[in-house]
């Protein structure tokens, strides 16, 4: 069970917290671990002022009948988050359900949660992101039409228009896995479902001077038609920071260098 929206966003509305996964993609992940039914509750300003009690009358034990409650042991619930663990053992204990707290995952005593993954994203660590999401952060978006310059610089670059608030890695250069979601078809080299080795650049390109914050990606060995399309940026590692250099030549050999680096990173040839 997940909540939509996140709940951060009714107690402090306009906090926005980032995004890191869409509500789709959670419940694609739930399915690839072999969850049958994902239910999706909206949280709501009714759902916030509930007391932990009634949330779990109404919702665990009225509607769904809940047999087993598996949680995080940091798990918090209901008005003022007053419900936690013990809490629900007990009301488990009321009305016959079993609950099972896991404890949060630790590695080089980091305790891994969304904060600490939504920190690294938004430092550019996506590596240190994939490491505690145990697979890359992703960003998904349709393509876009962006200033059309990249196809004169040798480099075309699908330019991805990711949903509002989504977590996006800091600005920067990186080595990326590139994904057309969805049946296509896609004119040119490209299979919708299959991954692409690709440089993205996350900015503004201040070598041009520009304004708007861009997710671009240059996917490589490869060419197609790739506007309108939904598709997927599986972040792997960070090559470098976004750079305003001085002329377009500098940018065309930091680029080339770019490249390399990610086919170093993804390992392929
Ligand atoms: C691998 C890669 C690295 C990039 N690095 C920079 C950079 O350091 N500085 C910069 O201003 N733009 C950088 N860019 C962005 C280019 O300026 C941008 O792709 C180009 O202006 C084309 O923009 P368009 O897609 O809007 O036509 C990079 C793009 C790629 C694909
Ligand atoms: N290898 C490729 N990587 C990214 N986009 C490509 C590639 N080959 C062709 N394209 C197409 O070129 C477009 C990007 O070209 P570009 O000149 O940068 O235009 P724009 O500024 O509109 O993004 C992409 O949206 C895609 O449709």
């Amino acid at each position: 069970m997940t909540f939509d929206p996140h709940p951060a966003e009714v107690v402090r509305p306009g906090s926005h917290p980032p995004q890191l996964t869409t509500l789709t993609r959670r419940a694609e992940l739930a399915e690839e671990l072999g969850i049958d039914v994902f239910c999706v509750m909206p949280f709501t300003a009714t759902v916030m002022a509930q007391p932990a009690e009634d949330f779990v009358h109404s919702v665990l034990v009225e509607r769904l009948h809940a047999a087993a409650v598996v949680v995080g042991d940091n798990f918090t619930f209901g008005y003022r988050a007053l419900g936690n663990v013990e809490m629900l053992a007990s009301l488990g204990h009321k009305f016959g359900f079993s609950v099972d707290a896991v404890p949060l995952l630790t590695e080089h005593s980091v305790t891994y949660s969304s904060t600490y993954i939504r920190s690294c994203v938004d430092a550019g660590d996506v590596k240190a992101a994939a490491e505690a999401l145990g697979r890359p952060h992703r960003v998904e978006g349709v393509v876009v039409r962006g200033d059309g310059r990249g196809r004169e610089l040798g480099f075309p670059t699908a330019n991805v228009a990711p949903p509002m608030f989504a977590a996006i890695p800091a600005d920067g250069v990186y080595a990326a896995w590139f994904t057309v979601l969805g049946a296509g078809p896609v004119v040119g080299q490209v299979t919708p479902g299959e991954r692409y080795p690709a440089a993205v650049s996350v900015g503004s390109n201040p070598t041009f001077s520009g304004r708007t914050r861009t997710v671009e990606a240059f996917v490589l060995d490869t060419s197609a038609d790739l506007y309108g399309q939904h598709v997927a940026v599986d972040f792997v590692d960070r090559v470098r920071g976004m750079e305003r250099f001085d002329s377009i030549d500098a940018l065309l050999i930091a680029m080339g260098g770019d490249v390399d680096k990610t086919r170093a990173i993804l390992g392929i040839p």
